[in-house]
Order: C-alpha cells, then sequence, then structure tokens
C-alpha cells in the first residue's frame, strides 16, 4: 500500500516489511557490517489521515487497555510487556519535528490522525518495532512534502532516533533494510559513521540470494532487555566482547562475497559461525532456551541457522537443496515451530528518494546480472566507495 495522493489533505498509508539479519547482526550496534534483507512474508502498516486535532489512535489488540480480568491483564504485561506501539508513533513524530526544525525545513501546521496495524509477530527478532516507526515516518515525508529534503541515508539514523528516545537499545540494520528494501549490505565503520551519520549502504541483486527459510515461535523477548548487558560491556571496553564483535562483522564481509560467487556452501558456514559468535557473548539465559532450540532443530538435519534478529525468529539455509528444506519442514513442525519460505522484496525507494541523495553518487553494478530496474548498488558517496 503506498501514498494514495501527495498532499495534506488526503489519506495516506505506508507498509514496511519485516527484516531478517542474514549476516553480521548484531555488529550494527557497534560500528560493524551486516547483510539484511526486507521480507514480503509480514509487514507494518501506518495509516495518516488529515485531521482536526492531532491524534494518535492506540491498536486495540496491541495496545491493549480492556481486559477480561486481572490475571487476563498480568499473563498479557507477562508475556508482551507494558508496550505497544502508540509510544513509537509519537516517539518517531517527535524525532521528525526536531530534525526538521533543526534543518530548517518548513513544516505546515495541518493536524493529522495515525493509526497502524501489524502481522510482524510481536518481538520476534524481525524488526517490528522500527516497521511501525517506519512506515509512520514515510507518512510524515508525505504529509509534510518533504521526501526531497530529507537524505535518504540519514532516514535510517532518525528512525532509530525514535527507539532510543525510548531507551530502547538498537542498531541502524533494521531502519536500513526497511528504508532501502531488498538486499543490503550496510557498513557501519566508524569514521564514516562519526563523518556523516550514516554507513556506507549498498543494495545487492536479491536474485544472489540462495532459498531461505524462517523459522519462528509465539515467544516475545524485549530486544532492549537482551541487549543492554552486551552493550554495557563493549561500553566498558570489555575486550572479548569487542574482539567477538569484530568476528561478528568480518562475518559480513566474507558473506558479501559468498553471496557474489553463490557459494552457498560457504554462507552456510558464516551464518553458523554468526550464531556460535552470539552465544558466546550473550550467553544462553538471554538468548532463551526456546530460540536456541529453533537452531537446534534447524541444525539437526544439517541446516544453517541463526538469529534473524535479537531473539524469537531464526533464518535457515539448506545447503543440500529440496529434500534438506523437507526434512527441515518436518523438524520444525515436530518441534512446534512455524516455518515458512522467505520472499524477498524488492527495492522499496522511489526516483524521488534516489534523488534525495545529496553526495555525489557513483552507479557500482553488484553481482554477476546486468541491473534491472530494482536490482542496482546504491549510489554510494564517492569518498567510501572501495
Ligand atoms: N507487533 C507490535 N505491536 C505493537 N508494538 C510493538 C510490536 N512489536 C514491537 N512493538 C513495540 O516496540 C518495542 C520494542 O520491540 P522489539 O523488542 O524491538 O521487537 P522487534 O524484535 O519486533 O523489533 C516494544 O516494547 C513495543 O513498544
Ligand atoms: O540482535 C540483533 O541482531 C538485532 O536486534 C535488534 O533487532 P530486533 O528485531 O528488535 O531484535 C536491533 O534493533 C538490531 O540492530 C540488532 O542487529
Ligand atoms: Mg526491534
Amino acid at each position: 500500500m503506498e501514498e494514495k495522493k501527495s498532499s495534506s489533505s488526503v489519506l495516506i498509508e505506508h507498509k514496511a516489511y519485516a527484516r531478517i539479519g542474514l549476516l553480521g547482526n548484531p555488529s550494527d550496534v557497534y560500528y560493524g557490517r551486516t547483510i539484511s534483507l526486507s521480507i514480503e512474508n509480514f509487514w507494518a502498516c501506518v495509516r495518516l489521515q488529515p485531521s482536526s486535532d492531532l491524534h494518535i489512535i492506540p491498536h486495540p489488540t496491541h495496545d491493549l487497555v480492556n481486559f477480561d480480568s486481572l490475571s487476563h491483564m498480568v499473563k498479557r504485561l507477562e508475556n508482551e510487556g507494558y508496550y505497544g506501539g502508540v509510544r513509537l508513533l509519537m516517539a518517531i513524530c517527535k524525532v521528525f519535528t526536531s530534525y526538521c526544525k533543526e534543518q530548517g525545513i518548513h513544516l505546515h501546521d495541518k493536524n493529522f490522525s495515525l493509526s497502524y496495524d501489524t502481522n510482524i509477530p510481536r518481538q520476534a527478532g524481525l524488526s517490528g518495532s522500527s516497521a511501525i516507526a517506519c512506515a509512520a515516518f514515510n507518512c510524515l515525508l508525505d504529509f509534510f512534502n518533504v521526501r526531497d529534503k530529507i537524505d535518504v541515508n540519514i532516514r535510517p539514523q532518525l528512525i532509530l532516533n525514535a527507539e532510543k528516545e525510548l531507551g530502547i537499545v538498537a542498531g541502524l540494520q533494521d531502519r536500513v533494510a526497511q528504508v532501502y528494501g531488498g538486499l543490503v549490505y550496510m557498513d557501519f565503520n566508524k569514521t564514516m559513521m562519526k563523518k556523516n551519520g550514516y554507513g556506507n549502504y549498498t543494495q545487492l541483486d536479491t536474485s544472489l540470494l540462495p532459498p531461505l527459510h524462517l523459522i519462528y515461535a509465539e515467544n516475545p523477548s524485549d530486544s532492549g532487555k537482551v541487549h543492554s548487558a552486551v552493550r554495557q560491556r563493549w561500553l566498558d571496553g570489555d575486550k572479548f566482547i569487542i574482539s567477538s564483535m569484530e568476528e561478528v562483522a568480518n562475518l559480513a564481509l566474507h558473506g558479501r562475497t559468498a553471496l557474489l560467487e553463490k557459494d552457498n556452501a560457504k554462507l552456510a558456514v558464516l551464518m553458523n559461525q554468526n550464531f556460535d559468535l552470539r552465544r558466546r557473548m550473550f550467553g544462553d539465559a538471554a538468548l532463551g532456551a526456546l530460540n536456541i532450540e529453533m537452531v537446534e532443530v534447524a541444525r539437526s538435519v544439517g541446516a544453517a541457522a541463526k538469529f534473524t534478529g535479537s531473539g524469537g525468529a531464526v533464518v535457515a539455509l539448506c545447503p543440500d537443496g529440496p529434500s534438506q528444506v523437507e526434512a527441515l519442514t518436518d523438524a520444525c513442525k515436530k518441534a512446534g515451530f512455524t516455518i515458512v519460505p522467505v520472499k524477498v522484496v524488492p527495492s522499496v525507494l522511489n526516483e524521488m528518494d534516489i534523488r534525495s541523495l545529496v553526495m555525489k553518487n557513483r552507479m557500482e553494478i553488484s553481482g554477476p546480472q546486468t541491473p534491472k530496474a530494482n536490482v542496482f548498488t546504491l549510489p554510494c558517496p564517492v569518498e567510501n566507495v572501495r
């Protein structure tokens, strides 16, 4: 669903898709590198309707405030926490407004109502949180007609700032995948991040990807909580965490080559190493028994597996092909996990978005194919092109 008309007087709707961290996560939180993809399987949708007052509309189930009983309420809080999407909508409005003010971007004074819906499994490491913020951000860009004034490169950081505003520890990979769509190689090296405020984001040909499967279970986990202890250790200069994060970041570097060479066996090895490194850094208690079991079930049939995000869902690759996929499907069903084939979303950037890239750009072809309309390497700042 896209914007119906670019005007402040009509209904505007935007979707943002769930993302899979294929390699390198969570090093995005630590000046690392990742390869991530947007998937069609799940999305959040935000609707902006012009209105006389400014109104943020709670979702009937995700922002539940009416319960059958006290025990129903407590159970709900224990499973899903206190918060829904309302705080994300408010935070993105705040960040958007502050950024525009700071940049001297004029915003008209008309009001609107914001509502959302999502089918992204809640807090399952599929970027359900940033999908809500990203879809809302796109609505604001169109309502205020400022899409050409806010550089695509900076948008993921603004969306991340909304979650930072709420005290959620998170990195940029989710927001980059959602702002660009498709398959994106991301380099968050510190010098570049400090200099530009964003990393180097390169869209790769989505046909480089082998068939992937998504495994998930009803098991919400709070990514902010999962991350906070490791983040603190990293900030305190813990050598083990620092060197392990560097190793994780290198997996994305090698993974990019493996993708370009269509070396699925190599990709499988890198994915497994990625999970093993995460497990060593975070520890089993923080990762959760059910999440670890999902990886182990996949590995029991020889599939490679790792978390898509901080926990709740797993991405699996069957390097041996269809018979292994069949065995994986059976194993997941037996264990009570849902498994679905991954459907990749092509690039979601439109012409105006691309024009908003303010730096001098260079087109570069990634992968063995000739670029198609939705398959190209993003124009990168010249000084950052290797
Ligand atoms: N499906 C959802 N519906 C409503 N709010 C959500 C949903 N998923 C996440 N949120 C909001 O985002 C916050 C952070 O969620 P997070 O743990 O990052 O989940 P995810 O892995 O889906 O991104 C939650 O505390 C909640 O406020
Ligand atoms: O730990 C990770 O891999 C990711 O965790 C968060 O994503 P989520 O979908 O909320 O689990 C975080 O926002 C990402 O930046 C991390 O890479
Ligand atoms: Mg999140």
